[in-house]
């Protein structure tokens, strides 16, 4: 059978945890056909970004052009923008319908510390956005606030819903606990999507992930609801058998691929 076609914007990662490369792994996983438009080149690996080249705008255009005029693409993930000028690319052919189902993971920082993207980049794309996926600092971010205690986070997904995305997921790897729980805001309300905490420093890409089966499943047809619960157990898996790995001598990807084992 013909699988869907699934679209990642976003930065390659030579260490290949997070970035294009992650999302291209979870697309083959979750059974869907990725296509890529690679935004910015970092040289990068699991102890650190060590330098980062933005893609001209003119090459992520021609990219764009590439990928549209020739695939039906039925879901797009946007991470790492690089650059004003390419997130007003990508926000030009979202505002002529061509991007369905796009899930955004507004990409800032890297956990390894370096800037990696730009809160006004990411404004530009807000009112298109079908899915938005951040982390709690980034919703504080994008909100212009320093951080988000833990009984904020409602208040703050529907603040960033009211900017233009159907349905807001704050994510919480970063909270305390024995579990780990992400927050969807869709419809006016909270949902929450608990799992048990994986304790691994294997956790490189983990937002990247998330984001990206969000979108692969959303092209297979699952409603938002859906799409966050089996992206949220599919990260939970992966982390577990990633657990153990020493692949790198810092924080190490995900096994995207092992759980089907
Ligand atoms: N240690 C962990 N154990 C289980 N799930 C995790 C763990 N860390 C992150 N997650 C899950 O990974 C996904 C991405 O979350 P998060 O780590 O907050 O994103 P980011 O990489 O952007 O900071 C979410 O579904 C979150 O619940
Ligand atoms: C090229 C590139 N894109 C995104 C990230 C950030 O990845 P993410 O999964 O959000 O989180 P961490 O792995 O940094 O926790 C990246 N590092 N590189």
């Amino acid at each position: 059978m013909t699988p869907v076609v699934v679209l990642t914007i976003a930065g390659s990662d030579s260490g290949a945890g997070a970035g294009i490369q992650a999302d291209l792994k979870t697309f083959a996983a979750l059974g869907t056909y990725g296509t890529s438009v690679v935004t910015a080149v970092t040289a990068q690996n699991t102890r650190a970004v060590l330098d980062v080249h933005a893609v001209p705008a003119a090459m992520v255009d021609g990219q764009l052009d590439a990928v549209l005029d020739d695939f039906e693409v039925a879901a797009t993930k946007v991470g790492m923008l690089g650059t004003e000028e390419a997130a007003e690319a990508v926000a030009r052919r979202a505002r002529a319908g061509r991007l369905p189902n796009l899930v955004l993971d507004p990409v800032l920082t890297a956990s390894t510390g370096r800037r990696l993207g730009l809160v006004a980049a990411v404004d530009r794309l807000l009112p298109y956005v079908n899915v938005l996926t951040p982390n709690r600092a980034e919703a504080a971010a994008l909100l212009g606030r320093a951080a988000l205690g833990p009984d904020e986070v409602a208040g703050a997904a529907a603040q960033l819903a009211a900017a233009g995305p159907g349905a807001v997921v704050v994510t919480g790897g970063d909270a305390e606990g024995g579990e780990v729980a992400d927050l969807l805001w869709t419809n006016g309300g909270a949902r929450t999507f608990a799992g048990p905490r994986v304790e691994t420093t294997n956790q490189h890409g983990t937002g990247c992930t998330f984001s990206a089966a969000v979108a692969a499943r959303l092209a297979l047809g699952d409603e938002v609801g859906e799409a966050v619960g089996f992206a949220k157990g599919y990260v939970t898996r992966a982390l577990a058998g990633g657990r153990d790995w020493t692949v790198g001598e810092g924080a190490g990807p995900l096994d995207h691929f092992g759980w089907f084992a």
